[in-house]
């Protein structure tokens, strides 16, 4: 782990080297800022046309890996017309909306039902997804431990996968991450034979990270988060925006 005042922030320079550059993006916490709820996030009303033309300045090597399900990006954003991975990575779109890879279908009902019954005993806000689900601990940290425990037990019994992220606790399905999502990027065009780089702020993000150095790219972390894979740090998604001149 490497403390991000360790970590250079990336030259904008490198974005124009010689051959072509891929940028994976996460969402939370990297294009926008954490809020204290998943829907208090400010997101500007520009945000997808000035994504849109980032995309086209690196002729569609642009593609969003969220935590959040794509059509809860688009409620925030409105349509969005560049690449993007939902759900961690379960569910990847082409920037023309066509899937790309096998997409797992939703959690079993017991298992949402179960969520429901401990978000609303624990005095937890609960997210549902088309593929998978979260618990936010932001407003009752205490409680987190208890999730934890609980969503480990709901994994093992269902087959299912859990996500740490910034107090969220999330039930995936097995094998669904952001590095899968990368990989299957870099097999279609245009990101093909690019060098990748993902910027992002949590756990799940090292993920993205360790892909991208795979293929030859990077990492940047974002924030205050000690990073496994970022080569380079920016502390902020305004630093983000600068970096990339979104
Ligand atoms: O992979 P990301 O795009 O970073 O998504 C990760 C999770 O982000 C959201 O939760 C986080 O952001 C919220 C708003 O700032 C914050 O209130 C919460 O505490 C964070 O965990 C989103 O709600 C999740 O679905 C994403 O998985």
């Amino acid at each position: 782990m490497t403390m991000p005042d360790l970590l250079p922030p990336p030259d904008p320079v490198m974005l124009a080297a010689d051959g072509p550059i891929s940028l994976f993006l996460d969402f939370d916490g990297t294009l926008v800022d954490i809020a204290a709820t998943p829907d208090s996030i400010h997101v500007p009303a520009d945000m997808a046309l000035r994504l849109a033309a980032l995309a086209e300045r690196f002729d569609g090597r642009v593609a969003l890996i969220s935590g959040r399900a794509i059509i809860d990006l688009e409620r925030h954003l409105g349509p969005v017309e560049i690449a993007c991975a939902g759900s961690h990575g379960s569910d990847c779109r082409s920037a023309d909306g066509l899937s790309i890879g096998d997409t797992p279908g939703a959690l079993p009902a017991e298992v949402l039902e179960r969520i429901a019954m401990f978000a609303a005993e624990n005095d937890v806000a609960r997210e549902d997804k088309p593929h998978g689900a979260a618990l936010h601990f932001r407003a009752n940290p205490s409680a987190e431990e208890n999730g934890l425990i609980f969503a480990q037990a709901l994994a093992g019994k269902y087959d299912l996968q859990v996500k740490r992220g910034k107090c969220v606790i999330e039930l995936v399905a097995r094998g669904a991450d952001k590095a899968g999502a990368v990989r299957s990027f870099m097999q279609t065009a245009p990101f093909g034979g690019s060098r990748p780089i993902f910027v992002g702020d949590d756990v799940t993000d090292e993920d993205g990270m360790r892909a991208a150095g795979e293929f030859g790219g990077f990492g940047v972390a974002v924030g205050e988060r000690p990073s496994d894979h970022a080569k380079y740090a920016l502390a902020c998604p305004a630093a983000v925006h600068h970096w990339l001149d979104l």
